[in-house]
């Protein structure tokens, strides 16, 4: 029925490395190329990961060159994924925070499963760093404004439940449901005509993206300088810690 199934695979966590973005990036293009296909739906290979986010030690301990490599393929990846003309299906099968809500969020629908150890959320105040704007855009765009206040500021990490309260999530279904409610889901909006769809979906998002596309190298200098602050790296050396002393 032309649609694939896009499966995250970088053990342990499917952290969005410069690697990862990469290939991520250029498997949509191939996607959104093939006439073919007309739907993808997004998944994690990783037990229990839907996506860690972005990958910390991309943005700890190197240097301006590299921030600013890795940004300009953040912002590659999101513009692709936001502004694709096919539909976008997320079945999250785990937890999800930061940059993996950021590609749930990129989605058409989101289906997540019902189990309260997984988590989403936009949770940057948490380590000491702040969502980029256009990360906030498409929260306000999906939550509203008031909800997206709260959570940023709060980092909050939504359960499936609360998720699907707050509107972050479309559906939650039972975890051994995900992958056939997505596909259902995908089968409604595969009857719509593309051509009525795509526009609508270029006219809902037209604006977010042009926000980012008008400014791409200044948000690049600001991350770059931003996440170069020591008082920044300190905070993220201290989640990194923190992250290693959970294990015991
Ligand atoms: C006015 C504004 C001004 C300026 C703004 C300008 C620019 C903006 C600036 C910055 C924007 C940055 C935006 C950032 C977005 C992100 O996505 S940051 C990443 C956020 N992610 C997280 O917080 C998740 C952290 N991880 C976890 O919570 C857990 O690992 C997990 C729930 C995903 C999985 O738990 P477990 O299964 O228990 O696994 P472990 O915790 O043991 O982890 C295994 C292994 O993996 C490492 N790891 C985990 N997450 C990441 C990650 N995101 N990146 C890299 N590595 C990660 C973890 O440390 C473990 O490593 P080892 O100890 O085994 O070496």
């Amino acid at each position: 029925m032309g649609v694939a199934v896009m499966k995250l695979r970088n053990p342990p966590v499917n952290s969005l490395s410069l690697e990862c973005l990469t290939e991520f990036t250029i498997s949509l293009e191939k996607l959104e190329n093939d006439k073919s296909i007309r739907g993808v739906i997004l998944t994690s290979e990783c037990p229990g990961i839907f996506s860690a986010g972005l990958d910390l030690l991309e943005m700890y301990g190197r240097n301006p060159a590299h921030y600013a490599e890795y940004w300009k393929n953040v912002q590659e990846l999101w513009l692709r994924l936001y502004t694709s003309n096919m539909i976008l299906v997320s079945a999250i099968n785990g937890a999800s925070p930061a940059g993996g809500c950021l590609l749930a969020l990129c989605c058409d629908y989101r289906v997540m499963a019902d189990n309260p150890k997984y988590t989403i959320g936009l949770n940057e105040s948490l380590l000491g760093i702040v969502a980029p704007f256009w990360f906030k855009d498409m929260y306000v765009n999906t939550i509203g404004h008031r909800e997206a206040e709260r959570a940023l500021q709060l980092g909050t990490l939504f359960s499936p439940a609360e998720a699907l309260k707050v509107g972050v999530v479309d559906e939650v279904v039972p975890e051994d449901q995900v992958h056939s409610k997505a596909r259902s889901v995908m089968t409604k909006w595969l009857a719509i005509p593309d051509h009525s769809r795509q526009l609508t979906k270029n006219m809902m998002r037209k604006a977010t993206a042009d926000n980012l596309i008008k400014q791409r190298e200044a948000d690049i200098q600001n991350f770059t300088s931003f996440i170069s602050k020591d008082s920044i790296q300190k905070s993220l050396h201290m989640y990194l810690e923190k992250l290693k002393q959970k294990k015991g």
